[in-house]
């Protein structure tokens, strides 16, 4: 792995700064270099902080390209779709539109939404070579899952498709693609934004104690930066 940093900041608000700031950073970057931001997106949590934090920063929008790190296989219009809670929160704050976000199809199954969207990516990133994103925004739940990898689920070890399947999901909706780990760890920056006391065992387990099994201990970029913001409930137990 690259390198790694761990920041702990007061409350939720200055996790959301922080997370903000670097895409600003990161976006201004990648769109000098290329001419094109290439953003992985979570659900959950991450939908709140980004809408909250996107509106304040400088960046050239046009250039966005929002991916996803995983999806729940479920209509637009349900609660549950990360798209749906992006475009319901997040368009209109900022100046980025529909087409910008590199969807998923919600009619199919999960396995055929599986492979319609590593065809999707595809498009994205040059032929012959893992999907290098520019960075991938990630949150983790209190048993440690992160994207729908879920902790001793089988498609942890697979490596052999960009995006994976997956229809018994632990936690609801059941159906969901998730990027897989070599997808993950190609990325130049994976950064997790994780709050609240519900999180503060997992975070120990993962930043103190080193256990390295668990999906989010997992996460390491192998040419790349790994970034921990965690707010001070979140790391009351380290
Ligand atoms: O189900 C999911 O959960 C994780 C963690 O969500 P959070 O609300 O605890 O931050 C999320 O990162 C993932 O995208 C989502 O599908």
């Amino acid at each position: 792995m690259a390198s790694s940093e761990v920041k702990i900041v007061k409350a939720e608000a200055d996790v959301i700064t922080e997370l903000c700031s670097l895409l600003e950073e990161r976006s201004k970057a990648a769109i000098e270099r290329e001419d094109v931001f290439k953003v992985g997106l979570s659900g959950g949590s991450l939908v709140k902080f980004l809408s909250e934090g996107l509106p304040n920063i400088e960046t050239d929008w046009s250039k966005w390209r929002l991916f996803f790190c995983d999806e729940r296989v479920v209509p637009t219009d349900s609660a549950d779709s990360t798209f749906g809670e992006y475009k319901n929160k997040l368009i209109g704050t900022v100046p980025i539109t529909e087409d910008q976000f590199i969807k998923i199809d919600p009619e199919l199954s999960a396995e055929a939404a599986a492979k319609d969207y590593i065809q999707k990516m595809a498009v994205w990133f040059p032929p012959d070579s893992l999907p290098r994103f520019h960075i991938l925004l990630l949150g983790m739940g209190p048993d440690g899952h992160t994207c729908s990898l879920f902790p001793n689920h089988r498609i942890l070890d697979e490596t052999s498709v960009w995006v994976s399947p997956i229809t018994d999901s632990p936690k609801p909706p059941p159906s969901r693609i998730t990027l897989t780990f070599p997808v993950v760890n190609n990325a130049e920056c994976c950064v997790f934004a994780v709050t609240g006391a519900a999180k503060a065992d997992m975070v120990k387990r993962i930043l103190k104690d080193k256990e390295e099994s668990l999906p989010a201990s997992r996460v390491r970029p192998s040419d790349g930066k790994l970034i921990w913001i965690v707010d001070k409930a979140a790391a009351s137990k380290m």
